[in-house]
């Protein structure tokens, strides 16, 4: 696979060259060439076992590579290195990162804070600032074993977040959370790209993902085997389905669809079903591949030839149904 390529108005955050980690004689991730644009969110996503934790360690200065290089805003890793002026602007959340239960939200970032050289009055300002992005203001007083698991989460990254890094790496940032939570993570999230950091995150969650994402990587058995953006992935990948109900003029249906552009395959259910739990009339599945433009004349030809269109609904399959198509391999 070749790395994904940038437009020449896109500099890179992240680029990785044959990067490469293995454990005794275990490969755990093998020759990824990874690129992620600057201002980009990227959702790695893959199996159990796939590599993404190793990978995202590694491009955090936790683990060292077997061999490759890594790029980040153009300085490269230095293995063996402090790499002082990299980690000034990384962030990195692991999956399993403690927090000081016993001490209070607002000592705990004091305490991040001043590991950074981060000085009084900035100090101040700074935690003020990360506590009201993850909505903590009103807990800075609490104590850390007093928060939900949600709140818990926020405040983790408002400790990744308390030096000002330009690339965050967040690894499965929102396992465990209710969708509540996850939801105002993913809030956080969307200020974070707005005020123009690069952010790679890996999650199982794929909904939330494409959600927020913009670009995809998918990793299996230590390989990156799939990069690009979440637009050309739902392209080249997904499928969309027109949802079509009809209250009359149905026998115009067939006709209509035939030879419509875009139109691949469709499925008719002449069974008017429960009209509790669906909308009433005969339902049809169209199989779509065309432009927008193609679905606006499907509609206008459904009308012109008499179909009693009650409902038209467009849909993108889901990038839990892609990955699943994809049929990757687990790790056993
Ligand atoms: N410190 C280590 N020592 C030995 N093997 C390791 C170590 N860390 C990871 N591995 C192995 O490397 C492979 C990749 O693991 P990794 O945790 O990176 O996968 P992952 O995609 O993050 O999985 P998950 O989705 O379950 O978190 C696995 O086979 C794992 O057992």
């Amino acid at each position: 696979m070749t790395p994904m390529e940038l437009t020449p108005d896109t500099k890179a955050a992240v680029v990785t060259q044959g990067l490469t980690k293995r454990f005794d004689r275990q490969g755990a991730v093998t020759n990824v060439d990874l690129t992620i644009a600057e201002g980009s969110v990227y959702g790695l996503i893959g199996p159990n076992g796939a590599g993404k934790t190793t990978l995202i360690r590694m491009l955090a200065t936790a683990e060292e590579p077997t061999r490759g290089e890594i790029y980040l805003f153009g300085d490269r890793l230095v293995a063996g290195a402090d790499n002082l002026r990299i980690k000034q602007y990384l962030g990195y959340l692991p999956d399993d990162y403690p927090l000081y239960e016993d001490l209070n939200v607002w000592d705990y970032l004091d305490y991040f804070a001043r590991l950074y050289h981060l000085k009084n009055p900035s100090r101040r300002h700074r935690i003020q600032e990360v506590l009201e992005l993850v909505q903590l203001t009103s807990k800075r007083h609490s104590r850390i074993n007093s928060l939900s698991r949600g709140m818990k989460q926020r405040l983790s990254l408002a400790r990744t977040i308390i030096h000002e890094p330009i690339l965050l790496l967040l690894d499965e940032p929102v396992s465990g959370l209710d969708p509540l939570a996850r939801q105002q993570f993913r809030d956080i999230i969307r200020v974070l790209q707005a005020a123009g950091m690069t952010i790679l995150i890996s999650s199982h969650v794929l909904s939330d993902l494409a959600e927020l994402c913009t670009a995809i990587g998918v990793m299996e058995l230590g390989c990156l085997v799939e990069s690009t953006t979440l637009a050309d992935l739902y392209n080249r990948l997904g499928q969309r389905t027109i949802t079509i109900t009809l209250l009359g003029g149905v026998e115009q249906l067939p006709d209509c669809l035939k030879d419509q552009p875009g139109v691949e395959d469709w499925q008719i259910n002449y069974d008017q079903g429960d009209q509790q739990n669906s909308a009433p009339g005969v339902h049809c599945s169209v199989i779509f591949s065309g432009s927008p433009a193609d679905s606006a004349n499907l509609l206008r030809n459904l009308i012109y030839a008499g179909c009693q269109v009650s409902q038209f609904h467009c849909q993108q399959e889901d990038l839990e149904s892609i990955f699943l198509k994809l049929g990757h391999q687990q790790v056993s």
